[in-house]
């Protein structure tokens, strides 16, 4: 019974603790993996369109580096503070492991509402940011990307800062613009990866896709890819959300025509032929599969109870909170594990550092492919694990190959 809220890094590290129970793990192991190898904290002055200044804080946690460089995305957003941007750094080092890319974990945040920073001002607070922490990232050191209200703008501007001093460097960031040395495939990879999972999943169970029903939060980059990827492979995306609120046609949505909604209005919400539904809503609908794409603990021990979802994809990081996942797993629903789930963003950032560092291009259906194939390595994996030991899900199971094999890199390495 858990008497009080744990912060979002206590509640992915009780992954990591679960994990290191079931493999034994000694305590100097335990300690150097759960905890983090660096912490910097920026101030980044923005000069506003008044010519004032203001000041936001900007993170950059650096988790663990064993396997490889520090990889992970860059979130705008104003509950990003150092907990929640340590959350996310944690869940990279598992997630590249288990999906067998050669980085470590890392993750970076800036504790802003992007809506209030018009015009130059997110351009201005972008590469101040990216100048502040240049000190502790580089090609083979640490490359960001981009994550939650950051696109490939931000990170164009991101590499043209870094170039300024260090001279052309595409490899410092992935999820470019395709023009600047981005991989093809890597704007919809992590809601591919998500499809790709949900195919698995269906395959697995006998599902028949017309007659699989899907709810997705979150109607950004890795919500809106989802859904038109889910559909184009014949499931029923029924309802779809974003900040304002959520639309539901049991039919079945028209995704043409909610794009075309979206680019006009800036909002899901109101697009013709659909009923408005709240967010919360949306996670309680009666659907074959719910896929969180938007914020963190999103499914809480409040709402849990009330999920009528068969399985639970999470596309978000860290949608599920730990109490939650004990009550889906109570409740029979199964829950495929943020680190599988939506790897298919890290994987593909993979693709492009290596695309960058040879100078060389892949063709889309080369990154498709291999994005498939790792995926689907990752997911069998999973299920195997999962199958073997008999009680455990597939969290647990996706928690222990990643902590496994990290561990094994650190030692190797000398550091254990
Ligand atoms: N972009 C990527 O490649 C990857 C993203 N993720 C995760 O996926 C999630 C979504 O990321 P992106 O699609 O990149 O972000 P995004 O900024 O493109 O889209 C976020 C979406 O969530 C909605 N949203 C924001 N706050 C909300 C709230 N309180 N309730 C309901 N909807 C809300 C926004 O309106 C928007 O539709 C995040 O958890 C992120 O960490 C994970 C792996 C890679
Ligand atoms: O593409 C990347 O390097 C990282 C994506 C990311 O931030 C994530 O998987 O949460």
């Amino acid at each position: 019974m858990r008497l009080t809220k744990p912060s979002a890094f206590q509640a992915v590290t009780d992954s990591f603790h679960r994990a290191a129970d079931q493999l034994g793990l000694n305590d100097s192991t335990r300690e150097l993996l759960s905890g983090t190898y660096r912490e910097i904290r920026v101030q980044v002055p923005v000069r506003t369109a008044d010519n004032s200044t203001r000041i936001v804080y900007g993170y950059r946690v650096q988790h663990n580096g064993a396997r490889g460089p520090y990889k992970g995305g860059v979130r705008y957003h104003q509950d990003a503070d150092l907990d929640e941007v340590r959350a996310l750094a944690s869940l990279m080092t598992w997630k590249t492991a288990l999906v067998d890319v050669p980085f470590g974990g890392a993750k970076g945040g800036v504790q802003v509402d992007p809506a209030t920073l018009p015009g130059a001002e997110l351009e201005r607070l972008t590469r101040r940011y990216l100048s502040q922490v240049s000190y502790v990232i580089g090609e083979r050191r640490d490359i960001m990307a981009p994550d939650m209200n950051t696109s490939a703008q931000t990170m164009a501007w991101m590499m043209d800062e870094y170039g300024r001093k260090s001279g052309h460097t595409p490899a410092i960031v992935t999820g470019k613009p395709v023009e600047l040395g981005g991989s093809h495939g890597r704007a919809a990879a992590t809601g591919r990866g998500t499809v790709m999972i949900l195919e698995q999943v269906a395959a697995h169970r006998g599902w028949d896709a017309a007659e699989t029903t899907v709810a997705i939060q979150g109607y950004g980059n890795v919500g809106s890819w989802a859904a038109r990827l889910a559909a184009a492979e014949g499931f029923r995306v029924v309802a779809v959300s974003d900040v304002r609120g959520g639309i539901y046609a049991p039919g079945g949505l028209d995704l043409d025509a909610v794009d075309t909604h979206v680019r006009e209005s800036g909002s899901v919400v109101g697009t013709p032929g659909t009923d408005f539904i709240d967010n919360d809503e949306l996670l309680t609908l009666d659907v074959t599969v719910l896929i969180p794409a938007a914020l963190g603990e999103a499914i809480r021990s409040d709402n849990a109870d009330q999920i009528r979802a068969r399985l639970v994809l999470e596309a978000a990081n860290h949608p599920v909170t730990p109490a939650a996942d004990d009550i889906l797993a109570d409740r029979g629903i199964e829950v495929q594990p943020d680190i599988l789930v939506n790897a298919g963003g890290v994987t593909v950032s993979y693709f492009e550092w290596t695309q960058n560092l040879q100078e060389f291009k892949w063709t889309e259906e080369q990154v498709n492919e291999q994005l498939r194939r790792h995926m689907v390595a990752a997911y069998t994996a999973v299920k195997e694990r999962a199958a073997a030991a008999g009680n455990i899900t597939p969290r647990q199971a996706a928690f222990q190959i990643g902590v496994e094999r990290v561990a094994s890199a650190a030692k190797l390495r000398g550091y254990l």
